[in-house]
């Protein structure tokens, strides 16, 4: 299965619908992490299975990447339209980080089909769609090879099951056995591979600043989304995250408010810099 699911050879296992005009978007920026300014092909590594390992989360008996548990892991969570990406690129000048933004351009563009658009345009058919395919790209996230000691990814294969699975289940909008068939790929996932993370980056903004934000943005796919998709979206970070009421924390959580207008933004990630590159000490 994984195999087929573009991992093949990776993996050390011991242990024709009609399309919207914004159909597709250019592949540009996919696979690729940022270095210091510089790209870098974003390649999976070979799993091995683990040994003993200690800290983060129990690892013993899973796969892990060949030579991994040396760097430190950041996840950058948050809304739609937050400032994610605009925090990622502000890191990415810093040495010793490799920035690894979210795979979008690969979500609007998988073999000339655009799971993200489709999802949008019809969940309850779509939904299933999508997020088997941010799961595998988001785990490919998680495992790909970098060359700096500090990984910072955007998002999470955590949030893509906790926040967006749950959302399209809890408003109906995905079948039983759809989320069904997710969750048991996800538990699969999280219960033999070794997906560590240190820290969580939280970018914790009002709904309707996403909301103001993401029409400034004007992504094609995302015009059809209502303040009321992003208020949800809100408090299932809120209940992750702060309330820690809802599922797992795969690491502690940094919240940075983020309604701030730019400029202060920048000021803000400055200012948490040494809290966050701490997390490559633990
Ligand atoms: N602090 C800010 N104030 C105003 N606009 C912002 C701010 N941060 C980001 N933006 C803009 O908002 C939009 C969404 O930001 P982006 O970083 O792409 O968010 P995300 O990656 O979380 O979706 C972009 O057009 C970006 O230029
Ligand atoms: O698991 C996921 C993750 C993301 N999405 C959607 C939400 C947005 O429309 C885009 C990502 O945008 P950001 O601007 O980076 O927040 O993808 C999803 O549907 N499922």
């Amino acid at each position: 299965m994984l195999a087929a699911a573009g991992l093949s050879g990776r993996l050390l296992v011991r242990g024709v619908r009609t399309l919207p005009p914004y159909a597709v978007s250019p592949p540009s920026l996919c696979g690729v992490a940022y270095y210091r300014g510089k790209q870098t092909p974003a390649n999976s590594g070979t799993l091995i299975p683990s040994r003993a390992l200690s800290g983060r989360q129990q690892a013993t008996g899973k796969l892990v990447r060949n030579g991994e548990d040396k760097n430190a892991v950041i996840c950058i969570e948050g809304n739609i339209a937050s400032g994610k990406t605009t925090c990622l690129e502000y890191f990415s000048n810093t040495s010793n980080i490799e920035v690894l933004t979210e795979p979008v351009c690969k979500w609007r563009n998988l073999r000339g089909h655009n799971p993200l658009g489709l999802m949008y345009q019809d969940p309850e058919r779509w939904g299933l769609t999508l997020q088997t395919y941010v799961q595998l790209t988001m785990l490919d996230r998680h495992l790909s090879t970098i060359s700096a000691p500090i990984r910072m990814i955007e998002r999470s294969i955590f949030s893509a099951k906790y926040i967006f699975v749950e959302s399209l289940f809890k408003s109906g909008k995905m079948p039983e056995v759809d989320f069904a068939v997710l969750s048991e790929w996800f538990d699969w996932i999280t219960a033999n591979i070794f997906i560590p993370v240190d820290l969580i980056v939280y970018l914790q903004t009002s709904p309707q600043t996403c909301h103001k934000r993401l029409k400034q943005r004007s992504r094609e796919e995302e015009k059809v989304i209502p303040l009321e998709y992003l208020e949800s979206i809100h408090q299932l970070h809120e209940d992750w995250l702060i309330r820690k009421s809802s599922f797992p924390l795969p690491a502690p959580v940094l919240v940075i408010p983020a309604d701030h207008d730019l400029q202060e933004m920048l000021h803000q990630f400055e200012e948490n810099r040494d809290k966050i590159l701490a997390a490559s000490s633990l």
